[in-house]
């Protein structure tokens, strides 16, 4: 909440920095000023509350004062009239009459006014719409108090029987000698009457304030709206809480709502003599209306001294930032590369200067950073582009996010053309899919490894046989999240050559050049397995020259490993190319026969072999004749170790050489 507002402050204050500054001081000064202002009038209007309700209830008090003496003044009237009936001993309806009719302030003063006997009869009566003579008033409150009390009373507002006007009747009692009482003089009062009260009207609060007369009960007595009077005051509207407070005895002043809902300063006081609630409203707009004119006259002056406070801070800021404003357009042209670095080592002394300076710090170290960042980038592009294996980076979706030189070099595909874009699309789709598996296990978190041939990458180029071996390397982030993979590819082809090579020359017999012992043990085993699965059976000749020993004495060793070469190439002239054929060691050789169908298949191969042993050798010394014997051993379902067949097939040769040589010996199966 408190970020969106000062957003929107910071939204709404001019871009350039004179112009906030000159607003910020503008709206300061502003702001003081019109604080000031307001609790000094909010003070002064505090102490005019006081003092105006002072004096509002003050002229209550004086209003009231002038009420009682004008009901006073009546009542004098009266008491008077009835001094003078009972001193002129007045009497009889005619005298009475006569009396009352040449009293001309009673006309004045009164509406109607009546001389009434102690049975309630009127007796005299004068006034527009006066009672008749022997109308009878004797149920009337004022005539029943009258005789009571024996003083003047004033009636509670009552509706006149015969004018049907609102009036109250002010009585007086007339004593005989006795000091009883005789008569009741009796004079009423036109409410409606507009000079009732008429001085009320000067008294009123301000010219949108009044003043009103009504009784305990809220009778409305005197008001200016004449249709009020004799209505009760909560007629036409609940009456407000002040004056419900009045009714309940309250006097003195007091702020409050009108029952309009207006705010007003109300001031109640009871007269001393009827009881009335004298009330005075004044609405308050009425009576802080001068202040209130004050304050939009304040608030102007706040306004006009706030501008003038803006306009000449404007002014001090622009002069404030005319060093900011150089530096602002040197940074600019340094930007622009019109102004070299050092500009900004400038020798001011205050916080411009400082910032200068540290710009001019920043700056130099940061072209120093981007030199040195620039160089190690281009030591690594020369590094990597000259190194030659191939070096990549792929992303989560297996586009290529960096490739060497020697990427193009091998593929054909430069950076520029295979940046971003897909292994499938780079080297095409087979080539991905025999990627894809070691991918996800690079992207799983695995460090792979695997080889691949032209023949077998599918990239589409080479297919020269050439060997490779790549390494996926995954790009870990700080979250543990594999974010990419570093590919290496380094060509590997020598080294499978050599390593050929020497698995070669490990199984080789170097002077006839076919299989040696230890290739002889790996292929029997392999064999002997798979004979020993499919049932199908197998056979091994050991073989041997006859008298060779003899060879090599007579005609020298050189001579003999002419002999053991050709026989070797005889050998393998006389078998399949899936037959194997080995030198053990000497002049002893082994042939193992895979898939043989029976004895007599051997014996047939062993007699062919024998015979092709006989034709002369040919040696540098001259012809030689030589003979073999064959002991060959067949292994059916028994199962059988590469060593027992072995053994048998040399027990067969015994039995080959025994029968006296250049033949052929079988064991085991149908032999
Ligand atoms: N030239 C040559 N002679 C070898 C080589 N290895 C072993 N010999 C000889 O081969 C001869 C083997 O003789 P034997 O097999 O024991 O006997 P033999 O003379 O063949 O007699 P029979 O086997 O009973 O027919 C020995 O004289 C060995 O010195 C070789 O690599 N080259």
């Amino acid at each position: 909440m408190r970020t969106r507002l000062r957003k929107s402050i910071s939204t709404s204050l001019p871009a350039s920095l004179k112009a906030r500054m000159s607003v910020v001081v503008f709206l300061l000064v502003l702001g003081a000023v019109a604080l000031l202002a307001l609790a000094t009038l909010a003070v002064a209007e505090r102490d005019m509350r006081g003092v105006t309700s002072q004096q509002q209830y003050a002229s209550l008090a004086s209003a009231a004062v002038f009420i009682d003496e004008e009901m006073a003044a009546r009542r004098n009237v009266l008491r008077v009239m009835a001094d003078s009936i009972a001193a002129q001993d007045v009497a009889g309806r005619a005298g009475l009459q006569r009396f009352l009719a040449a009293q001309t302030v009673l006309g004045k003063e009164f509406f109607t006014a009546g001389v009434i006997d102690v049975d309630g009869s009127v007796l005299a009566s004068i006034g527009s719409v006066r009672p008749p003579p022997g109308a009878s008033v004797r149920e009337r409150a004022y005539f029943t108090q009258t005789l009571a009390l024996k003083r003047s009373v004033i009636s509670e507002p009552l509706q006149g029987n015969i004018s049907g006007m609102p009036l109250v009747v002010v009585t007086e009692p007339v004593f005989d000698a006795r000091g009883q009482v005789r008569l009741v003089l009796a004079a009423s009062v036109n409410l409606r009457q507009p000079d009732f009260l008429g001085r009320l009207d000067t008294l009123k609060p301000g010219p949108g304030g009044h003043l009103y007369v009504m009784t305990e009960q809220g009778i409305v007595i005197e008001h200016p709206d004449k249709s009020l009077i004799m209505q009760h005051i909560g007629a036409l509207c609940p009456p407000s809480v002040p004056t419900r407070s009045a009714m309940q005895g309250f006097q003195g002043s007091m702020a409050g709502k009108t029952s309009n809902g207006d705010e007003a300063l109300f001031a109640y006081r009871r007269l001393a003599s009827t009881g009335w609630i004298l009330a005075s409203v004044y609405p308050t707009r009425d009576a802080f209306a001068p202040l209130r004119a004050i304050r939009s006259k304040i608030l102007l002056a706040a306004l006009v001294l706030a501008a003038l406070a803006g306009l000449a801070g404007w002014r001090v800021v622009l002069r404030l930032l005319q060093p900011l404003e150089r530096l602002r357009s040197q940074v600019h042209q340094i930007r622009r590369h019109r102004l070299g670095i050092d500009a900004l080592q400038i020798e001011r002394r205050d916080e411009i200067g400082d910032l200068s300076r540290d710009f001019y710090t920043l700056v130099a170290e940061r072209e120093l950073a981007e030199t040195q960042t620039r160089d190690s980038e281009r030591r690594l592009k020369l590094l990597t582009d000259h190194v030659p294996v191939v070096i990549v980076y792929i992303d989560r979706e297996h586009r290529y996010q960096f490739i060497n030189a020697t990427f193009e070099k091998w593929f054909g595909v430069s950076a520029r053309e295979g940046m971003m874009r897909s292994i499938s699309e780079v080297l095409g789709e087979a080539a991905y899919q025999m990627r894809e598996q070691y991918l996800r296990r690079a992207f799983a978190g695995e460090e792979v490894e695997y080889e691949f041939t032209f023949d077998d990458h599918g990239s589409g180029i080479g297919g020269n046989g050439r060997a490779f071996q790549t390494s996926y390397v995954p790009d870990v982030d700080d979250h543990g999240v594999v974010i990419g993979v570093y590919g290496l590819i380094h060509e590997i082809t020598k080294v499978k050559a050599a390593h050929s090579a020497l698995q070669f020359a490990a199984a080789t017999d170097t002077l006839t050049g076919i299989a040696n012992r230890r290739r002889f043990d790996e292929h029997m085993a392999q064999c002997l397995a798979r004979t020993q699965a499919t049932g199908a059976p197998m056979a091994l000749a050991y073989l041997d020259i006859d008298r060779f020993k003899a060879i090599n004495d007579s005609l020298g060793h050189q001579a003999g490993d002419e002999v053991l070469k050709e026989f070797a190439q005889r050998l393998q002239q006389c078998v399949r190319a899936s037959d194997l054929v080995a030198r053990l060691a000497g002049d002893e050789f082994v042939i193992v026969f895979e898939g043989v169908k029976n004895a007599a298949e051997l014996r047939q191969i062993g007699a062919k072999i024998v015979a092709a042993i006989r034709a002369p050798f040919v040696l540098a010394s001259g012809p030689l004749s030589a003979t073999t014997s064959i002991g060959i051993a067949i292994s059916g379902a028994a199962a059988l170790t590469p060593e027992q067949l072995l053994d048998l097939a040399d027990q067969a040769l015994y039995q080959a050489k025994d029968a006296g040589r250049d033949g052929v010996a079988l064991v085991g199966g149908e032999a």
